[in-house]
């Protein structure tokens, strides 16, 4: 599979334009998320072995925000579980396309279907697992609580929701620790400060972070009878909920 290096903000823009997960991103994606979130790789992996715990004989893994399909190909390298299937959601053309194209090449035992759709469209139903690996992050605030009730509703009992997101610290100087050891992060691994400030005014309006406090609040009215913080680094942070 093709793909290039991410230097999407690399030149001065007259106007940073609202970031937008078109073409551009998603030719570049794999090198643009690993070299900007810390951990994603061994987030990924441990969705994967998570799926081995979780995933339920005859039932649906839901993959929500799919983009290229890391998380459905993960799961599906890890399990062999009869009759389980992956429904892997992306609303973003470009993204589904390649994700398409991406699970052909990495065909395994357990089938993934790609849908190009907004997740709030999709019916949810019989799940062991649904997957929000930095997806809910992108939808207006407004709105999570009923798409995590909803993701509450379609699981089957002792179902888990793994929701990965980048997370707001409560307190100004301790979200700011956070937030610069994230841009030193992102420098080491080549980002220079026209791209780390550009990128960063490209999110502002598009990327609403919540605390982990509010993240856990909103899964508890939801349902869910457990949170747990199995990741994090920075201001990035992966929860299983446990219904
Ligand atoms: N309403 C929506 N409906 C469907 N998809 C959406 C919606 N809003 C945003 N997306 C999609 O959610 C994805 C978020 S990226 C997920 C990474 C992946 N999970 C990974 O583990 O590699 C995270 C990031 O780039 O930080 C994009 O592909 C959007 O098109
Ligand atoms: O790059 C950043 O600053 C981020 O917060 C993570 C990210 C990664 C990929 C797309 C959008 C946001």
């Amino acid at each position: 599979m093709s793909s290039s290096k991410d230097a999407i903000y690399s030149r001065p823009l007259d106007q940073v334009a609202d970031f937008r997960f078109d073409e551009h991103v998603a030719e570049v994606f794999p090198d643009m998320i690993q070299r900007s979130v810390p951990g994603y790789a061994t987030i990924v992996d441990a969705i994967g072995q998570m799926a081995g715990r979780y995933a339920g004989a005859d039932s649906l893994i839901y993959d929500l925000g799919c983009s290229l399909g890391a998380v459905s190909l993960a799961v599906s390298r890890y399990i062999q579980t009869p009759g389980c299937r992956i429904i892997a959601v992306d609303n973003s053309q470009a993204m589904a396309e390649r994700c398409r194209r991406h699970v052909q090449t990495f065909r395994s035992d357990t089938p993934i279907e790609v849908v190009c759709e907004d997740l709030q469209n999709i019916p949810i139903s019989n799940a062991s697992m649904i997957l929000m690996n930095f997806t809910l992050q992108f939808i207006e605030p407004g709105q999570r609580q009923a798409i995590l009730d909803k993701i509450y509703q379609g699981l089957n009992p002792g179902g888990v929701l793994v929701l990965s997101e980048k997370i707001r610290h409560p307190t100004e100087a301790g979200n700011e620790l956070l937030v610069e050891l994230h841009h030193e992060f992102k420098r080491r691994n080549g980002y220079s400060e026209l791209e780390i400030s550009q990128k960063r005014t490209a999110l502002e309006n598009v990327m609403r972070t919540d605390s982990f406090k509010e993240h856990e609040e909103r899964l508890r009215q939801a349902g869910f009878s457990d949170v747990i913080l199995w990741f994090k680094c920075f201001n990035f942070a992966s929860m299983v909920a446990i219904k």
